[in-house]
């Protein structure tokens, strides 16, 4: 059974002639990672926030642990905010440039009222930035004393801190550079590994997507029109439009 799924969705902008997303379906399994593709405007992040429950599908449903999300389910909707946690594209705009690092990363447990007294707190804390490769020093310490890929770590600290199932990530490492994005990708891939963790990643680099996911769903105007293990779609494209997404991406680097 997935953790996490898409039937059918569409969704419509408020004003909106097109849906932004059109009848998709998709599925994340635990311990796998998807990766959702397609040029700007083809519904990747529309996808995401509907996954994170930010906004509900027009039509089709949203299915969590099996179970379609109800609006009026609360207790639902409160256990689907700790297991789905989101990494967002720009650790220099996601972490508040006022708060400690320790404050940073606990505070989705004060967000969703998750009781543990002071020490367990600390302890939760110190255990997600160890998860990271992050030491305790940087408790006390501000994002701007931290390079592009140690904030990006500490956001990932953050989102580990509930003990979610599922990370949902926008263009996680688009806004570093070339070296640390691959140290974050193998991070992400050591947490999946390690933790069981599922990853659903939007990108619009293709060779960012080949290096993490096992797994890829092509968007196009709101539609899927290819999807399948990553390997199996990157290697044999049987859309033009696939292969225009990948052949943009000079330096893809996809062993077959
Ligand atoms: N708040 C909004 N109001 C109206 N239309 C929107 C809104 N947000 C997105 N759209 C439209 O919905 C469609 C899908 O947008 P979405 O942001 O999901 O695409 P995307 O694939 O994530 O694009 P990008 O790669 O540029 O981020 C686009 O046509 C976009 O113009």
């Amino acid at each position: 059974m997935s953790v996490l799924a898409l039937e059918g969705a569409t969704y419509r902008y408020r004003g909106a002639t097109e849906a932004a997303l059109d009848g998709v379906s998709l599925a994340v399994e635990k311990g796998r990672s998807l990766g959702i593709v397609g040029e700007s405007g083809s519904g990747k992040t529309t996808a995401l926030r509907l996954l994170l429950a930010l906004t509900t599908p027009s039509e089709g449903q949203v299915l969590f642990d099996g179970e379609p999300l109800l609006r009026r389910n609360s207790g639902q909707a409160r256990r689907l905010r700790r297991a789905v946690q989101p990494v967002f594209q720009d650790p220099y705009a996601s972490l508040d440039p006022r708060m400690r690092v320790d404050r940073i990363v606990a505070e989705p447990l004060v967000s969703l009222g998750v009781e543990l007294d002071g020490a367990r707190r600390r302890a939760r804390v110190a255990e997600s930035l160890a998860e990271v490769g992050l030491d305790a020093e940087a408790l006390g310490r501000y994002p701007h004393e931290f390079s592009g890929g140690q904030r990006q770590r500490i956001a990932i600290a953050r989102a580990l801190v509930t003990d979610p199932a599922v990370l949902i990530a926008d263009e996680p490492v688009s806004a570093l550079d070339v070296t640390t994005r691959i140290e974050v990708i193998e991070l992400l891939d050591r947490l999946r590994r390690e933790r069981g963790l599922s990853i659903v990643m939007v990108s619009h680099d293709v060779s960012v997507v080949a290096a993490l996911c096992d797994d890829v769903l092509v968007l196009q105007g709101g539609r899927a029109v290819e999807s399948g293990p990553t390997l199996d779609v990157l290697s044999a494209p049987r859309e033009p439009y696939t292969q225009g997404l990948i052949a943009a991406i000079p330096r893809l680097g996809v062993e077959p």
